[in-house]
């Protein structure tokens, strides 16, 4: 019998979900994470993972915050001006926007790979064939040819021709090892996490601190207004994008609400 066996088979379809619920996007956000267990996406514990970032989005007020609005944009513009940008896809990222992170790839030219905390090959095949059910074409990360260094663990198996040689990273719902070994690659690193605390978005280049269900459409639409900006006004929006008062603004919007 595997983990996926012992979870329920009475797994609500999102349309059953009552639209005017006050917290709909909460339940829809936590019944994907449900049908990723029951299909072998996502693993059990990305559940509490999800119950983590539930609990601080509720303290920002399940929206996007301007801060965060800002470090979207930025991060769009580091997509578009990069050689060799890759989305890093684990188990919830593929359960909650799999369509999603394949419009921003197409959006920026950027390869998808499956990169796993609980790396099992039934996983990551399992993970790369929703991705192609939702579009993608080539999925990275089945090669795993390469490591990250100074890692260790499955976690730093990565492609040679993917995270291995991105000059761009976007990583969610990442692990902080992986987070600062990735970081001393000297790549730069884009991280989507709803607790500013959490060491990945200390780390990152461009901590957004936001669901990753907002975020990640936003993104795009970024991407897409600025897809004929000239190369000088993409790195206007980076330079003008205040890294710290990103996070002290997430911070201060859990904490004292404003
Ligand atoms: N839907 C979501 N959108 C954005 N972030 C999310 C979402 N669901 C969970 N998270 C965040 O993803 C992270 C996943 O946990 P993970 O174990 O990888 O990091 P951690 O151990 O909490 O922190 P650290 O980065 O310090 O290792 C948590 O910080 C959680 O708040
Ligand atoms: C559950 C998860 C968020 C992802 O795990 P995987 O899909 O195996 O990369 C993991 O990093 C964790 O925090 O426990
Ligand atoms: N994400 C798995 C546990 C950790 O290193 O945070």
């Amino acid at each position: 019998m595997s983990e996926y066996d012992t979870v329920s088979a009475d797994v609500q379809h999102e349309e059953e979900i009552p639209e005017d619920h006050p917290r709909y996007q909460d339940l829809i956000t936590r019944h994907r994470i449900e049908n990723g267990v029951e299909k072998g996406i996502t693993h059990l514990q990305g559940m509490h993972a999800e119950g983590r970032g539930s609990a601080f989005d509720y303290l920002l007020g399940e929206e996007t915050i301007p801060s965060a609005d800002a470090a979207e944009r930025a991060a769009a513009a580091h997509l578009l001006l990069a050689e060799q940008p890759v989305l890093s896809i684990n188990g919830n990222v593929a359960a909650l926007v799999p369509g999603e992170m394949v419009d921003l790839a197409d959006a920026v030219d950027a390869d998808l790979e499956v990169n796993l905390f609980n790396r099992t090959p039934e996983r990551i095949e399992a993970i790369a064939e929703h991705l192609r059910e939702h579009g993608a074409e080539g999925v990275k990360g089945l090669t795993a040819d390469a490591r990250i260094p100074n890692l260790d663990h499955q976690r730093a198996k990565v492609d040679a021709d993917g995270i291995y040689a991105a000059d761009v990273v976007v990583v969610p719902l990442e692990d902080g090892d992986r987070a600062e070994a990735l970081q001393e690659m000297e790549k730069t690193e884009i991280v989507i996490d709803l607790n500013p605390l959490s060491r990945s978005p200390q780390v990152a280049e461009i901590p957004i601190v936001d669901n990753i269900i907002r975020a990640v459409p936003n993104m795009t639409a970024h991407a897409e207004e600025l897809a004929t900006a000239s190369e000088a006004e993409l790195r206007a929006i980076i330079e003008e994008f205040d890294r710290e008062h990103a996070l002290e603004a997430a911070e201060e919007r859990i904490r004292n609400g404003v």
